[in-house]
């Protein structure tokens, strides 16, 4: 779909966030970014959104995304508050000029995708964090992007909604096909996820070790042995690559 040749970045202020990265991203994967805080995660993603240009190397596209080719959901759920769950996934679509009725049964499908059929007219503060980024992610779908960038979309969710998730974020990947990026601090939610993790160290971020996962599917995907090896794996890998660790 896409890939890095020796991907640079450098800000302004001379921070050098990212050095040297190279990779290439087939269709269809899941890929987890996994690295410490500052390590260039968000600057990463920012290059593939667009939003900022490499300071070297270059991104080379399949195909070159369009408007809404690409959906974004971060951290916060970052709702209009005023506007009810129907309104705030319409609204990407609607700054693009769609009309309401056209518009109505891609935002119905969108929100059944995420298991909010019941709740599209509930406004942000009728909805727990969890449902509220749901909505978040409903709002990314929208457009049927063929990219989906997460930045530490469940970081501040409670274990257990964060599970369920993370469920059925798995789940909609699987039946979607779609490639999704995703970044986190999470060694378990990078090993639960994805299909391949690029470990990144320290700044500047580089490639430090990557991952290809092949977990069990179904109920018993998050307790089976090759779970827990798989954490470990990762542990092991990380205590290798980053500086300052026996
Ligand atoms: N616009 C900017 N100007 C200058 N420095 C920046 C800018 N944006 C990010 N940085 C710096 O670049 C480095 C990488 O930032 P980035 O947000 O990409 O890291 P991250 O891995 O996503 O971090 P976190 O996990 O804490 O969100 C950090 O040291 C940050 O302070």
């Amino acid at each position: 779909m896409f890939s890095l040749r020796s991907v640079a970045k450098t800000y302004p202020n001379a921070t050098i966030a990212l050095d040297g990265i190279t990779a290439e991203i087939a269709p269809g994967e899941f890929v987890a970014l996994l690295g410490p805080s500052g390590c260039g995660k968000s600057t990463l993603l920012r290059l593939l959104a667009g939003l900022e240009e490499p300071s070297a190397g270059e991104i080379g596209w399949e195909h070159r995304p369009g408007p809404g080719d690409i959906g974004f959901v971060f951290q916060d759920a970052t709702l209009l508050p005023w506007a009810s769950a129907e309104e705030n996934v319409y609204l990407p679509l609607r700054l693009r000029g769609h009309k309401h009725a056209e518009a109505a049964p891609l935002v119905a499908a969108a929100l059944a995708q995420v298991g909010l059929a019941e709740f599209t007219k509930a406004k942000p503060r009728g909805l727990s964090g969890g449902m509220r980024m749901r909505v978040s992610i409903a709002r990314a779908l929208v457009s049927d992007p063929m990219l989906l960038l997460m930045d530490e979309p469940f970081a501040a969710l409670d274990e257990f909604t964060r599970h369920r998730l993370q469920d059925d974020l798995h789940a909609l990947w699987r039946r979607s096909g779609k490639t999704i990026v995703f970044v986190t601090h999470s060694i378990y939610e990078a090993a639960y996820l994805a299909s391949r993790i690029l470990v990144l160290s320290p700044r500047p971020g580089r490639i430090a070790a990557e991952l290809r996962p092949n977990l069990p599917e179904g109920a018993h995907r998050r307790t089976s042995a090759a779970y827990t090896q798989l954490v470990a794996e990762i542990t092991e890998t990380f205590q290798r690559v980053m500086p300052g660790h026996e």
